[in-house]
This record gives C-alpha cells, structure tokens and sequence, in this order.
C-alpha cells in the first residue's frame, strides 16, 4: 500500500533539489500528483518517460479536452488519471481501460455531485474542500466499501493532513510543504510522520515489523523499524532499522554492506513496512549471503553472475567471448529462439527457454540493462490500454506459414510433414509419445453441474469473424473488380502454383489428367452409383397436386437450379469424394452448367480423381482456385469463370466466411447451401459396443484437421470398459500417419459417462453433432429418439466412414450446431419448387368471397376487383 499522501508537483517548474521534496524523496513514498494542462502536455510526456517504473504520476486530466490525450497519458504509463464526469463517459467506452485507474474529480459540494459520489465505484478526488471534518462524513456515509478517496484542502497544514491520513483519505499536498527533515522549519509537514500516520503495531514495544527486499521483490530479511528510523532513512536515503538491542541502525556502516534506499511502502492492513533497497557490498546477511535465507537462485543468481563476469570475466572465459563479440551473441540468440519454437516436451521447453534467457541476459547485462529495467518494461506494457495487434513481422511470418498474420484454419500439408519431423527424443525413438497418452477429458454427467457439461461440449472457438472477414472481404473485391488476374494471383500466393496461367480447365477434360489406377476408377464408380441412386430416390416422381377446394386445384412441381458452383476442399487434404457428393446430386437433378472449384497443386495441377468424378458428372469447368476467391469467382464470375446461381459445398473458415458474404450481396444473386465447417463425430456406445470400433470411429473424424471435435457419450459403461475405449483410442491414434493432427483434436474432445440412453440422447439432440454413431443394443429403436444429427450411422457394421465415401448418403452436412435447422446437401438442395393453381369458375365462386373479404381488411382495392370483376363476367355470362 503507498503513502497515504500525494505529492504535487508542477511539472513546468519542479526541478529537484528547490524548497521541499526531491526526486529521491518522492521516490521513497511512491507517487505523486501533477496536473496535465493543454499547454505542457509535451511536458508531461516527457517528464513521465523520466521516472516510469521511479515512482507513479497521478495525473489530474482534467483541463484536456481528448479522451485520446488522456489514453495516450494511461499509456506512456501514468498510474491514475483524475477525470471530470464527462470525460468519464466517454472513456467507459474505450477497450480494455481498466477503470480503476480512473478517479473521479469532483468539488463535492452540490446535491448532485455527492449523488454521484455514491454511485461511483471508482476513485473520487475531492478538491478545495474547505473543512476536513466534510470528508470525514462522507467517508462515514460509505461505511467499509467506499472506494478511495483523495482530498485537496484549500490550506492544508500538518493537522489536517494527518487527520485524513488516519481516517484513510488521501491528502494531496504541494512538495513545496512537505519535508523528510524533521528539523526543517515548523510550517513545512513532515513527509515521514505521514507516511507513518496509519502504521500499526502488535508488538510490545511498540516496533514495526519491517521487510527488506530488492527491488525484484525477493525477500533479503526481516528487520524492526521505529518512526525515527523511517524519518532517518527518508532523511539519508539509506536502508536505517531500529535494532531492538543498539537502538539507530545504519545498516553497513561498519561491513561497508551499506543499502541505497529505492522506496517504503506498507502491506495492506498496515502493519507491516516494506524497504525496498539496492544492496550494496556481499549481501543483506551478516553471513555475507546475498539474503538471510541464502544465496539468490535463478535470473537473479544468473544476472548476479553475469555481472561480476562483466566486471572480471576471465580472459577466454565464454562469457567473455560473449561480451566482446556481439555477431556471436546475436547468432546464439536466434540459436536458441529458435529450438524453443521446435520444442515440444515440457522438459524441452523449460531448457530452450532457459536458454534463451541466458542469452538475452548476457545481451542486457553487456548494455547495462538490469532484470529490473525489464521488468519495468513489462509492467508497463501491461497497463497499456491498447495493445499492438501482435501479428508477427512479414519476415517470421512467412517461415511459419503465417499469411496476413493469421494461419491457416488447419495446418497445410507441409506443417503437418514439418511437424512430423521434429526430431524423436532418446527415450522415444518413435516420436510417438512426443507430447504423452492421447486422451479426451472425462466428465461423469452425474458428478459435475449440467453448466459444466455444456461448457465442455463448446465447439472449438473459431477465429474471430472480424478477423476473418478482415482478410476475405478484401479478397472478395479484388476478384470481383479484377476478375481472371486477381483469381490468378491469389491462387499463386496461397497455393504457390505460381506456373498456372489460366485459373480454369474446360470440359472435355483431357485424358492424361484423369488417368488413375483401376482399384480407384472401381472404387469411385461404385461410391458414385450408390451415391446416384440414393438421390434420384430423392425425386419426386409427379408433381403434387392437391384439390383443396372443389374446383380450386394447387400443384407444386420442381426445377434444377440452372447453374451451380461446388466447392471442393484441398486445403490439408485432397477430397475427391466431396466432389462426388456435391457433383452426382447436381447431376441427377439435371443442373444445367455444373462448375467444380478446388485448390489446385503447387504445380497448377488438378487431382485426377477430380478431374474422372468432374468427367463423370458432366461438369462444364473446374476453377483452379480455392478458399474466398474460388467463392467470388463463381458468384460474380469472371472473363473465364461462368457465374453461378447456388455455391454447395464444405470447407475452412476462408470459404465459410466468402459464401456469407457473396450471399449477403444482393447483387451477386447467388444462394448458399449451409454453413459446413471442421468436422465432427458423436458417438453414443453402451455395454454391447466393441471398444476398438468405437476408438476408430472417434479417430475418423479427429484426423480431419485440429479444429475438429469428437464426442463420446458412454451409456453406463464400467471403468473397465471406459479404460479399454481410451486405450484402444490411445493405441490406435500413435499409428496414425496424421497423428499431429489428431492430437490437436483430441484435445479439444471428450467423454460424457451418462446413466442411460434417455440422457445420452438428450444430450446428443442438444449438441446437434454433424454425425451421430450409435452403438448401443437396438440401435435402429433408438435412432427413432434422433431429433437434430445431420447423418446417423446405426450398429456395430456402420463406421461413419462409409457416409464419408461410398454408402450412398451425403457427407456434405451440417456442422457447429447447425444440425438443428438445416439439413445435409440433398437433391432438394439443387432444386427450386414452384407452385401453380388452377381454378375452375366453380372454384373462384367457392373461394372468392374469403379472398375478396382479406383483401378488403387489407384495404386493397385492386386485389378485390380482380375476383369481383370475374364474377360479375360470371353473372352477366349466365344471365
Ligand atoms: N462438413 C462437411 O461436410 C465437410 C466435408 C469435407 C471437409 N470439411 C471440412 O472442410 C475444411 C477444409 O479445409 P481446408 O483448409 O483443408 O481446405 P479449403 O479448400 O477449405 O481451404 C484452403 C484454402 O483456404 C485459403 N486460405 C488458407 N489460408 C488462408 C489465409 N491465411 N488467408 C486467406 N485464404 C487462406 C487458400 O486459398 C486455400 O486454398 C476442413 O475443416 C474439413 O473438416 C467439412
Ligand atoms: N467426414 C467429412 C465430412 O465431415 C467428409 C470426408 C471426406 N473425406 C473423408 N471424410
Ligand atoms: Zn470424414
């Protein structure tokens, strides 16, 4: 806790060492009070970039006219600002500005103002208050919970300015009356009996129990202080106790182990003082140890070393070398920076840390720079109120596959092959225990709060839709403005295929480019077949046709979307069977312009097998493109591109956020299917489930990228049986080629162990997942409980990844919950209904008095006589 007083200061004219406090002096009790005027603000940066991290400026803000000024104050590092109330109300709304750094400056003396007082949590400065004795009331009013109160008088003199010390106001004084001689004269107040006033004692004989440290805060020993040897050590500038045997205690003064006093402050309650010191000579101890509880350990024993080095390294000594050739301490920092990013066990990355630290250190020390300076620095960096963005520098970023800033959703194949390669430990050749088992979270539904349960099943947080939309919507223009060169040079940054000249390939594909081994051919004929017939099952045979009334004949009949744009991910994987879901329904609705758009390959190649299912379901071209500009591409179209009127199709958060926004354009008039993002699987296993079929379907969906989920709800499994599901899991997983991937997603996985069925369902139709496996007895009764899943796979003989290939049913589904109000890419995603009525006269006679009745309550007079007009033809035809 610091002094129960404020120094002011008038930064234009205070030059230390005139009339009343120094700098050393205001150091020691912490803080001061300076007014920020319009005219010396230059004054006022510059005086704080002085003392940041000597002692804390209180800036009373308010004669500037700039909420901005005042945060760019906040953030050169003033510790408060006192603030009037309008500027309080603006600055609430400022990001991440911690109000309690804001006090609240008030005369204090109308009806109003006081009003406001009480429904000010933060501080409150009370200024030219006349009577102490006002204060005291107010403070009376809030009881314990009062924030703090500062307090101005308009003469204050030491009474007073004691009095509210000890009713715990804090007085601001001119430094011009204060003083740490207690011999000065009468009128000036003695800085140390305030800073005394609220110190309690629980000793005997009545002396403060007093820590000393440095001023990193590593405690050097305990001491005893008086009042008279804090006014001595405010007067000195020197570490001075009270020793409860010699009285006065100069502490050095007879080992030479003398202390420079840096500040006295309290702990919270008041009774107990801190020194914080620079010790000089062989330490604090009288055991000439740096403390009384031993030597210093760690970045202060490293920096203790590196120092004396400096002072006396021995020649040839490393240390030496380091100090004297700064090329070879800057090639060991890097060094060392850069086997921290590569490592990866917890014992790796405590050792290439320290590693760098000792590097970084030996740079510090070399300049002159102290632990303590850095850790200034980063206190001050921590109060900041807006902080830089944090996206690396182009030059880093680009070594680690960073574009823009931000990676890519999940990592490209390349990271995933780098990954693979960090190098394998001794007491793991494999590589395969590189970070541990591989295991979800397990939470027993009955044992925790259902608020737990639900936190638990957060989809993993995707990047921020401001981000992302930061990077797509420009991409979007560009495409759209730019057309087939904008396409071309973003397919060259982000896919590297900087060769490819023509962003699209045209129908007829060429033979060499779908030339693929027969088993493929076969496998992707007989996936394409069962795919067909499951949607044209889908058609509708006759348009539908109902009488409602006699006479009055409503039909409904459906068309093909005319043109529409698949999108094909190729981002970590290649997915020649996502193009089959989306190309065989277009097909078998009978879309007349079929357009595929997949990221083609560093080489500006397409993968055959897209190109044999593009040949196979009639498509017209194939957009050598992917993410965002695929999506514009189609929606806006270009001099190559055809523009389309529906874009279907899964893929990362890239191409999620390009189909909203083109979708959101009214004037690209192009719709969407559904947002379908990172996978997921929900898989409900009981007693009869095989535990390795149940691993291999969790693990089916956790390799498709990091940001995937997995889900297992086990329905009244033993320990047993739940330890034999984790370890197949665990076994399985490490030999896995994808292994790096599935880690990442396992680790935002979990197990939910339920009582029965009913709750596992319960919570499954909550969590809406993309694919729900039940393995469980009666499998198909229980699939009749499903109310929100996008595909279900039922009993022990259906992994999920036959819907993902070749079953028949789509693997283009609904994802994040979503589950709940769309449905999976269907034939009826690539159709439009139109409906038709036909009415005979006898039908406008039954139904016209009910239409011409809501026409009139709708006060729509054409409406109306389009029916009356035909019946009075009626009339007059009959007559
Ligand atoms: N729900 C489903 O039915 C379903 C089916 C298959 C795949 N998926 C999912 O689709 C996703 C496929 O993602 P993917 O990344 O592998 O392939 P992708 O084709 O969707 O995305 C790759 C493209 O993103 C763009 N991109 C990458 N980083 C970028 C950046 N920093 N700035 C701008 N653009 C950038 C590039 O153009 C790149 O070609 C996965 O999450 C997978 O789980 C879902
Ligand atoms: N399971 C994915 C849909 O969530 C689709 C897919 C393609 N290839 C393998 N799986
Ligand atoms: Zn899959």
């Amino acid at each position: 806790m610091s002094a129960q007083f404020l120094p002011a200061i008038d930064i234009a004219t205070y030059t230390s060492g005139t009339q009343g406090l120094d700098a050393k002096a205001l150091q020691y009790v912490g803080s001061v009070y300076a007014i920020a005027r319009p005219e010396n603000l230059d004054n006022a940066f510059a005086y704080l970039q002085q003392t940041v991290g000597v002692y804390e400026i209180y800036f009373d803000v308010t004669l500037l006219q700039s909420a901005d000024d005042v945060v760019d104050l906040l953030n050169a590092g003033a510790a408060k600002a006192f603030v009037s109330g309008p500027q309080l109300s603006q600055l609430k709304n400022v990001d991440n500005l911690d109000l309690s750094r804001l006090i609240l400056s008030l005369a204090g003396q109308t009806e109003e103002e006081l009003q406001m007082i009480t429904n000010t949590p933060i501080g409150i400065y009370l200024h030219g208050i006349k009577d102490a004795s006002v204060v005291e009331q107010l403070l009376q009013q809030y009881g314990s919970k009062r924030p703090p109160v500062y307090v101005s008088l308009a003469n204050a003199n030491a009474e007073h300015a004691l009095h509210l010390a000890r009713i715990s106001a804090t007085t601001i004084i001119p430094a011009t009356q204060l003083t740490v001689d207690p011999k000065a004269q009468p009128e000036l107040i003695d800085a140390s009996a305030l800073l005394m006033a609220n110190a309690t004692s629980d000793r005997a004989d009545g002396l403060f129990t007093t820590l000393v440290t440095d001023e990193r805060g590593i405690a050097l020993g305990l001491v005893y202080s008086s009042a008279e040897s804090v006014s001595e050590s405010l007067r000195t500038g020197r570490g001075v106790y009270q020793s409860r045997k010699r009285g006065l205690w100069y502490k050095g003064e007879s080992s030479g182990d003398v202390q420079e006093l840096v500040k006295v402050d309290f702990d919270c309650d008041s009774d107990c003082l801190r020194f914080v010191v620079r010790q000089q000579g062989r330490g604090f101890c009288h055991l000439a140890t740096a403390t009384c509880f031993g030597e210093y350990r760690g970045l202060s024993k490293l920096q203790q070393t590196l120092q004396k080095r400096k002072r006396s390294a021995p020649e040839g000594s490393y240390t030496a070398r380091l100090f004297n050739d700064s090329k070879l301490l800057k090639a060991k920092i890097l060094e060392e920076a850069n086997e921290l990013c590569e490592a990866e066990s917890k014992a790796d990355i405590a050792a290439e840390a320290a590693d760098v630290l000792y590097f970084a250190l030996t740079k510090c020390v070399a300049a002159d720079v102290s632990l303590e300076d850095v850790e200034r620095n980063l206190d001050l960096k921590a109060v900041k109120v807006k902080r830089r963005k944090g996206d690396a520098k182009p030059q880093f970023a680009e070594k680690v596959g960073l574009i823009n800033g931000v990676t890519n959703g999940t990592p490209t194949k390349e990271e995933v092959k780098e990954a693979a390669s960090v190098p394998k430990s001794k007491d793991d050749p494999a590589g395969k225990d590189k970070n541990g088992r591989i295991s979800m979270r397990r939470f027993v539904t009955s044992e925790v709060s259902e608020a737990t349960v639900q936190e638990a099943l957060q989809r993993p947080s995707q990047r921020s839709t401001e981000k992302i939309m930061g990077i797509v919507n420009p991409i979007i223009k560009a495409v759209r403005e730019g057309g087939d060169r904008a396409l071309l040079d973003y397919t060259h940054k982000f896919e590297k295929a900087t060769s490819l000249t023509t962003p699209v390939l045209k129908a007829p594909f060429p033979e060499h480019m779908m030339q693929l081994p027969q088993e493929t051919i076969s496998a992707i004929d007989i996936s394409f077949e069962n795919i067909r017939k499951f949607h044209a099952a889908q058609k509708e045979d006759k348009p539908l046709s109902v009488e409602t009334m006699p006479g009055v004949i409503c039909s409904r009949f459906s068309r093909a979307i005319e043109r529409v744009g698949l999108y094909v991910p190729g981002g970590t994987a290649v997915l020649p069977s996502t193009a089959l879901m989306l190309g065989v329904p277009a097909m078998v609705a009978g879309c007349k312009k079929i357009v595929l758009a997949s990221p083609p390959r560093s080489d500006g190649s397409i993968t055959p097998e897209i190109v044999y299912v593009a040949h196979k379901v009639g498509a017209e071209s194939i957009v050598l493109a992917g993410g965002a500009q695929a999506v514009a591409a189609m929606a806006y179209g270009t001099e190559s591109v055809t523009k389309v009127d529906k874009i279907l199709g899964p893929g990362n958060q890239f191409v999620t956020a390009g189909k909203m926004v083109v979708s959101n354009d009214t004037s690209a008039g192009v719709s969407i299917d559904m947002p379908a993002g990172p996978s997921e699987v929900l898989v409900i296993a009981d007693r009869t489930a095989n535990p390795a079929f149940v691993a291999s379907d969790l693990l089916s969906q956790a390799e498709h990228g990091v940001d995937s989920q997995v889900v297992l709800i086990a329905v009244d499994l033993s320990e047993e049986q739940l330890q034999a599901i984790e370890d197949e899991l665990h076994a399985q997983a490490s030999a896995l080629p994808r292994v790096d991937i599935v880690r990442g997603s396992i680790e935002h996985s979990l197990t939910l162990v339920t009582k029965n069925i009913e709750e596992a369902m319960r919570l499954s139709n909550d969590y809406a997942p993309e694919h729900l496996i039940l393995q469980v007895q009666d499998a198909e009764k229980v699939a009749t409980m499903v109310e929100n899943a996008g595909s279900v796979f039922i009993g022990p003989w259906t992994p999920e990844s036959v819907g993902d290939y070749s079953a028949g049913v789509n693997h283009s589904l609904p994802t994040y919950g979503y589950a709940k109000q769309y449905s999976g890419v269907n034939l009826g995603s690539y159709l439009k209904h139109i409906t038709s009525s036909n009415l005979t006269a006898e039908g406008l006679r039954n139904v016209g008095g009910a239409v011409m009745q809501l026409a009139k309550v709708e006060e729509l007079e054409a409406h109306r006589r389009a029916v009356s007009i035909r019946l009075a033809h009626m009339e007059k035809m009959s007559a």
